[in-house]
């Protein structure tokens, strides 16, 4: 895969947590408050669906059964965002899912995040919330919602891992009400930042 990005990235940050943490509120609210770029690897791909693109059905398929879309896709849709943000700070969300992601984002589009947002929530609360979103979503079903649960402990808690080993988690208590997480949000911003 080519490094599709030219323009250096002074500043990232990851946004992870499980399906129905709020890592896509959250984000919402720091872009109203910090010059952060919001984006999120799920909307890309769902975007990509819409385009009508040669690869859509396959995302739709894996979408819809709560798996990882390959990891070349994914990081292109998020390089071409980049690209034409015209920013250099972003708050990227719900990636890297998995390690194939990661190591793709990281050697070959040669981009490391300053710090790693975790929305620690328990599954409980998750399930609820994802039950109660009514967006319209097709993977928001029970069914699915097992898989992508399933997923995010098998392939996305161990990315969580290695960042916490390279200092670089910021784990934040997602159970509480939405104002509140975000003041923990901004405490890591202010040190961050
Ligand atoms: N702290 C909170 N307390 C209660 N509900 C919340 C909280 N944060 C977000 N929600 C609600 O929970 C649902 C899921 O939130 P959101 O879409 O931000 O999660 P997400 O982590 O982006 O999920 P996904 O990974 O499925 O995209 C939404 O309906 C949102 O309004
Ligand atoms: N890095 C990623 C991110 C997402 N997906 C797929 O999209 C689905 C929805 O993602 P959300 O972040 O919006 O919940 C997810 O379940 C995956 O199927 C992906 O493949 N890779
Ligand atoms: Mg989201």
């Amino acid at each position: 895969m080519e490094t599709p990005v030219d323009a250096p990235i002074k500043l990232n940050g990851l946004s992870l947590g499980g399906p129905g943490s709020g890592k896509g509120t959250q984000c919402a609210n720091i872009v109203q408050h910090f010059s952060y770029t919001h984006l999120s690897a799920g909307d890309l791909l769902r975007a990509e669906i819409r385009s009508g693109s040669e690869v859509g059905s396959m995302i739709q398929s894996m979408i819809s059964e709560g798996r990882i879309v390959p990891s070349e896709i994914t990081v292109k849709l998020l390089c071409k965002a980049m690209e034409e943000s015209g920013n250099d700070k972003f708050i990227i969300d719900g990636f890297p899912r998995n390690e194939e992601n990661r190591i793709i984002f990281e050697n070959v589009a040669k981009i490391k995040p300053a710090f790693v947002l975790f929305f620690d929530c328990p599954e409980e609360e998750l399930e609820r919330r994802i039950m109660n979103r009514n967006q319209g979503r097709e993977d928001d079903n029970l069914e699915t919602i097992k898989k992508r649960f399933k997923v995010f402990v098998e392939s996305t808690l161990p990315i969580v891992s290695y960042y916490e080993s390279k200092g670089k988690l910021r784990k934040i208590n997602a159970a509480k009400p939405s104002q509140e997480v975000f003041e923990e949000v901004k405490y890591v911003f202010a040190s961050e930042t």
